[in-house]
């Protein structure tokens, strides 16, 4: 569509988060025909009856409705990708993680390759103007075959990125996953993806002791099913110096981004209580979703 690849060269050309906002809106509004019909949050009533009338309500599809357009904040190796993804699944709705986006630029050897190469594999972020790109791009695309709605991973990632998506649609809600520092770092370096089908897995056994009052965490390894299991790689930007350098960067410059949707009553604090058998079916409660869970598996 040329307005969407009109709008990807605006964003590029942009200089402020406002003059980028602007030539972005035709983007997103592009993509978002319904985006008027935003969820309610009604302030004044705690955080899971706050949360759970907006995705009720956009779970309702009705004829005007569009599908949720969410977004997953938390640090790295917290499992965005692994719940998003099994959200996109259960709803029917894209996962669009910027970090596959990015890693298909690298893998594809194209003019961006060897500079987000580079950016990458020392654990910094790629600028506002490329990731813009890349997820315009992978919007269009899904445009294009008839997607509507969006579970964002990894994106946005700075207040300006926020900013940006915030001026152009409407995102119902922000899951923000927290998990214990002391897991993150052995999450991540134990982190496997399938080489062929892009499944994620992990062959780490986390067991934090209780401690001075602090209590333990366990979370089994996630192992990958055997056809995967010979195909499985490592990221290249998952050792412990770039993991370190991810997770500095995260504070730097993502915890601005929590605020930022905390002070707009968007954000859901989810506490992962452990490995994914445990946690997952502690989110569908907390997105009110476990209707949708049994429907999935009673037409199994
Ligand atoms: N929204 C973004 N803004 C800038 N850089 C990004 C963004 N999303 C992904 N990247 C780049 O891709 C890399 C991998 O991203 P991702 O797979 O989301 O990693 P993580 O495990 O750190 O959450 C990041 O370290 C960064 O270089």
């Amino acid at each position: 569509m040329a307005v969407l690849s009109r709008c990807s060269r605006a964003v590029t050309a942009a200089t402020t988060p406002n003059a980028a906002a602007a030539k972005f809106s035709y983007l997103i509004r592009a993509l978002s025909p319904f985006s008027s019909s935003s969820s309610t949050f009604d302030a004044d009533n705690g955080l899971n009856s706050r949360i759970k009338p907006a995705v009720l309500g956009t779970l309702k599809r009705e004829p005007k409705d569009r599908n949720v357009q969410w977004v997953f904040l938390g640090c790295p190796g917290v499992g965005k990708g692994t719940y998003a993804s099994r959200l996109s699944d259960l709803l029917g709705i894209p996962h669009i993680a910027t970090g596959d986006l990015v890693r298909d630029e690298l893998a594809s050897s194209g003019p961006l390759s060897s500079q987000l190469k580079e950016i990458v594999n020392q654990g910094k972020l790629v600028s506002d103007e490329i990731i813009i790109d890349l997820l315009s791009k992978r919007l269009e695309a899904g445009e294009a075959k008839g997607e509507s709605g969006f579970i964002l991973d990894g994106f946005p990632r700075t207040v300006r990125q926020a900013e940006i998506l915030e001026g152009v649609t409407d995102i119902d809600l922000v899951i923000n996953l927290k998990l214990r520092e002391e897991a993150l770092l052995a999450k991540c370096l134990g982190r496997r993806i399938c080489s062929e089908c892009g499944g994620n897995y992990n062959v780490a056994c986390i067991d934090i002791k209780a401690e001075n009052g602090k209590p333990g965490m366990y979370m089994a390894p996630l192992p990958p099913p055997p056809q995967c299991a010979s195909k499985l790689i490592t990221r290249a930007d998952d050792t412990e110096e770039v993991v370190k350098q991810r997770l500095r960067i995260y504070q730097a410059m993502t915890l601005p981004v929590e605020d930022f949707y905390r002070s707009r009553g968007k954000l859901l604090e989810f506490d992962l209580p452990g490995g994914v058998r445990e946690s997952w079916p502690k989110l569908l409660h907390a997105l009110n979703l476990e209707d949708e869970e049994d429907k999935q598996s009673a037409a199994a």
